[in-house]
């Protein structure tokens, strides 16, 4: 049945980008995404938002659930500074492989690793794996149900820190409901709405930044 969603996506990037270049892949895989298929990157306006909380946090560890095709992980690691890494999470091996090629394509391989198994396994083995202290920044971007059981697990396996910081994808479309009323409820944290536009369309969506009070 030919090629898969992420492999177009690919091929855009491999057409339209310059290699090195991470602000030419991030404008292919949106002018592919909004003119000739839609995919579920965080995408041009939300990115935005996304781009203006990592300048702020200028985290030294960063955590990213949920890869997909790396666009968002091309978004945050561009931002870093020198010697910091971002940990990037993804269940599905097949956009896992493509996403390794986008974020070689970009030039950012040596800021990133990107790790292929589900969040709930994964977090737990955080500190010994990657000699982990806690994460400065984590973007929630994978299934929406695992949104309240990965920041609990996070907030158990002492991963994060008075003043890390969460950002969420999608609490309006498809909607993280339950997550909302977790960090809005919970005096641990001090959250904010950005109101936004699901990726490509007119329809609302938005990200929730929580600060973790400790
Ligand atoms: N390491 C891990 N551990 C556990 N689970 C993991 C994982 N890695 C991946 N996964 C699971 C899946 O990840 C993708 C989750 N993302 C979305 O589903 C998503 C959907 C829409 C959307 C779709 C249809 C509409 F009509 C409207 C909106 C928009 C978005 O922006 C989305 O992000
Ligand atoms: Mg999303």
């Amino acid at each position: 049945t030919g090629l898969s969603r992420p492999q177009r996506i690919l091929k855009a990037v491999q057409k339209n980008a310059t290699k090195g270049n991470p602000e030419s892949v991030i404008a292919a895989i949106d002018h592919y995404c909004r003119h000739s298929e839609w995919a579920m990157n965080v995408g041009d306006e939300k990115g935005l938002i996304l781009d203006s909380v990592v300048t702020e946090v200028n985290p030294s560890t960063a955590l990213e659930l949920g890869t997909y095709c790396g666009y968002s992980t091309v978004r945050i690691a561009r931002l870093l500074s020198p010697g910091t890494k971002l940990i990037t999470l993804e269940f599905n091996p097949d956009y896992a492989a493509i996403a390794r090629q986008i974020i070689a394509y970009a030039g950012l391989q040596d800021k990133v690793i990107l790790v292929e198994g589900p969040s709930g396994d994964l977090i737990p083995k955080m500190k010994q794996q990657h000699g982990i202290k806690s994460f400065d920044f984590v973007f929630l971007d994978h299934w929406k149900d695992r949104y309240v059981p990965d920041t609990k697990l996070l907030e158990e396996c002492g991963l994060l820190r008075k003043g890390s910081v969460l950002l969420a994808d999608n609490v309006i479309c498809p909607g993280t409901p339950e997550y909302l009323k977790y960090v809005r409820n919970d005096p641990r944290y001090e959250s904010r709405y950005f109101k936004s536009n699901l990726e490509y369309t007119k329809v609302e969506d938005g990200l929730e930044k929580s600060v973790f009070l400790g």
